[in-house]
């Protein structure tokens, strides 16, 4: 069995549909059976949230969503594949519309109901490029319902690994079609209740029940050819990675790059699975596997631009123990997630890194506590360079020469020292990922 996720950069009209049946019937032909993962078409999982939050405008959304599929529908499928597809679509469009009806009556949205209108991208997904294999005499079925199986930790939830083996057994590999398509991203609770596992999710179901069934190959389809030196659209230069060793590709998905769930790896660390990601328009791969090999130098660079840095500085918070515990404590009981952290020996100062959305919220909180002297919010870049070879003294040099250049606020090293970390004026971010990245291309093999 092979397991291949389609990404929802690809679905998004008819020449995708054709591609992606061409690479679904090729990996077929070696396999007993094709295990499809689907993510919601293209720009659908956004289309939903934005019904979520205007509410006032969530049924107008909806019916865009729904003619979006039609549409695409019409191209991709033809005679009774196109009549059996429009009926379930039809049916789900108008599930979604007694909810967004009622959200909008009620002017309130819980994470439950939420994560039960994001469901149906997935869902719906699922139905489309069935009948768009089926048209094209593939012998598949789409099996819309979650295979997941998770807690109700509703937005970012836990998958529960062995009643996610026994559903998908029972529910979905005792089908008789050679291609099972199912929806990456959502799950389920034991009581039924839709959930889903936090944006990206999809390459983590592949990821995931990968692992739970033994899969040797897990392919990732997307619209870039591979996980690439840097994000392509900042950085025109960059190239594909041919090999990630599971560290580097770890600390990429972490930072962001192409957009991977940051769980998407860690299924490896108990597995022999290959998880590879290719391009639909272009040859080319990125395998990950094994750990790290002498060969493996520089790989990549990423950037995060949406952050702010909140300096707390107070000499009365000097070798008082607990005070870095009382800084925290607020940031957790804000529900406010630390990007990065730092604190010079003196003690004096305590610079954390959060999302912008956040920054306000938790200083708001912060200011609250007695023995802090000033504290002062900037927009700052987090640039990472990663690689293996990070290890090696004479490349961690070079690439801490060139990050000198630079007014550097805070510098970190990530899992088993194969990424590092510099936190820069947001104005310097670009500039900084951009000199990384020469270096990345001078070490890359
Ligand atoms: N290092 C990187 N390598 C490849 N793509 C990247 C990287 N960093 C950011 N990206 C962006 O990720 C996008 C693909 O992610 P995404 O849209 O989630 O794909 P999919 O829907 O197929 O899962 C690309 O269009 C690219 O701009
Ligand atoms: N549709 C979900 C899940 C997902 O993984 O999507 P994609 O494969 O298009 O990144 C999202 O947008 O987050």
């Amino acid at each position: 069995m092979i397991i291949i996720k389609i990404g929802g950069s690809i679905q998004k009209d008819e020449r995708d549909y054709e591609l992606i049946s061409e690479k679904i019937e090729k990996y077929s032909n070696n396999e007993d059976k094709v295990l499809v993962i689907t993510s919601a078409m293209k720009g659908i999982t956004n289309d939903l949230i934005s019904a979520t939050e205007n509410r006032d405008k969530s049924t107008e959304i909806i019916g865009n969503i729904y003619d979006k599929h039609i549409k695409i529908l019409s191209k991709v499928a033809d005679g009774p594949e196109f009549e059996i597809a429009f009926k379930d679509l039809s049916k789900m469009a108008d599930e979604l519309f007694k909810i967004a009806w009622s959200i909008r009556v009620l002017d309130e949205i819980t994470p439950r109901v939420r994560d039960y209108i994001l469901s149906f991208g997935e869902r719906m997904a699922t139905i489309v490029l069935n009948a768009a294999l089926r048209s094209r005499r593939l012998d598949s079925i789409a099996y819309p319902e979650p295979p997941l199986v998770t807690d109700n930790n509703f937005g970012e939830a836990n998958v529960l690994e062995d009643l996610t083996l026994k559903e998908i057994n029972e529910k979905i590999l005792s089908k008789k079609s050679k291609i099972l398509i199912i929806p990456g991203f959502i799950g389920k609770t034991i009581d039924e209740k839709y959930t889903t596992i936090g944006r990206g999710g999809s390459d983590y179901t592949a990821t995931l029940l990968g692992k739970l069934l033994n899969v040797e190959n897990v392919r990732l389809v997307t619209e870039v050819p591979g996980i690439m030196t840097a994000d392509p659209r900042k950085i025109e230069s960059a190239t594909t990675i041919k090999r990630l060793s599971l560290e580097e590709a770890v600390e990429l998905a972490q930072m962001g790059a192409k957009r991977l769930h940051p769980r998407t790896f860690e299924p490896m660390f108990s597995s022999n699975m290959k998880v590879t990601i290719e391009g639909l328009y272009e040859e080319g791969e990125t395998i990950v596997s094994g750990s790290c090999e002498d060969e493996d130098k520089l790989k990549g660079v990423t950037i995060l631009d949406d952050l702010k840095m909140i300096n707390i500085e107070s000499t009365r918070i000097v070798g008082k123990i607990g005070s870095a515990a009382r800084v925290m404590a607020e940031a957790k009981n804000s529900n406010v997630n630390i990007v990065s952290i730092s604190q010079p020996a003196s003690e004096t100062t305590i610079s954390l890194v959060v999302n912008s959305n956040d920054a306000e919220i938790l200083a708001t909180k912060l200011k609250e506590i007695k023995d802090i002297d000033n504290i002062e919010i900037k927009d700052v870049s987090a640039v990472s360079i990663v690689g293996c070879g990070l290890r090696n003294n004479e490349i961690f040099k070079e690439v801490e020469n060139v990050a000198l250049q630079y007014d550097i606020l805070s510098m970190s090293r990530g899992l088993k020292n194969v990424s590092a970390t510099f936190i820069v004026k947001k104005e310097e971010g670009y500039n900084l990922a951009k000199s990384l990245h020469e270096v990345v291309l001078k070490w890359i093999n």
